[in-house]
């Protein structure tokens, strides 16, 4: 049977990318949804504000919603130091398969832990499970219609503290209006919006960083 996007996708990083060099997985990626199909990664002018968000954090504790093939996971571990640590959650098996490995044709599978599951099921385990106290950042970027309530339950789980950064992509298109209301109108988050574009499109979308007060 036909090969799905996500197989595709991995078989660009496998020819084009250089085993253990993580920009080479990301521009690989880039150009294959550039040139071949789109796909719903962060993207680089997106994924360039991202960066900077991670570089002037520099955190020990990241978590991502939403893996999708690896893309953003990449982007952010590259970035980390050894000792830190970054747990991406993945609903979908058939993404989580792909997603484990360009993360490990990155090198970067040390640093990494892929999840599967539905967030709501593992935000309450992060502590008992992953021995997690609290979140440095928690980047956003899985179903539109679950960043507010994922928010609020992290919130409830005492797993954001005074300083914590959360970064939603999509919050224009496919837009998150919900979540945006909350966390731009919420005394306990200070927020604000980074414009940009939908990835690999001309499109208008932006991230919003928003700092837990506590
Ligand atoms: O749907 C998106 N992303 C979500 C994938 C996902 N990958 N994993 C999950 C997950 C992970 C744990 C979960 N726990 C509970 N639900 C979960 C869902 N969700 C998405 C869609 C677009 C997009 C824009 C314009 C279009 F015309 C069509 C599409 C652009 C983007 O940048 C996106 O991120
Ligand atoms: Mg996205």
């Amino acid at each position: 049977t036909r090969s799905t996007r996500p197989q595709r996708l991995l078989k660009a990083v496998q020819k084009n990318a250089t085993r253990g060099d993580p920009q080479s997985v990301i521009s690989a990626i880039d150009h294959f949804c550039r040139h071949s199909e789109w796909a719903m990664n962060i993207g680089d002018e997106k994924g360039t504000i991202l960066d900077s968000v991670v570089n002037e954090l520099n955190p020990e504790k990241v978590l991502e919603l939403g893996t999708y093939c690896g893309y953003s996971t990449v982007r952010i571990a590259r970035l980390l130091p050894p000792g830190a640590r970054l747990i991406t959650l993945e609903f979908n098996g058939d993404y989580a398969a792909i997603a484990r490995q360009v993360i490990t044709w990155a090198g970067l599978e040390d640093r990494v832990q892929l999840v599967e599951g539905a967030s709501e099921d593992w935000i309450p385990r992060m502590k008992e499970h992953f021995g997690i106290e609290t979140f440095d950042l928690v980047f956003l970027d899985h179903w539109k219609d679950r960043y507010l309530p994922d928010t609020k339950l992290m919130e409830d789980c005492g797993l954001l503290r005074k300083g914590t950064v959360l970064l939603a992509d999509n919050v224009i298109c496919p837009g998150v209006p919900d979540y945006l209301q909350y966390v731009r109108n919420s005394l306990s988050y200070k927020s604000c919006y980074f414009k940009s574009h939908l990835e690999y499109t001309k499109a208008e979308d932006g991230l919003e960083k928003s700092v837990f007060l506590g």
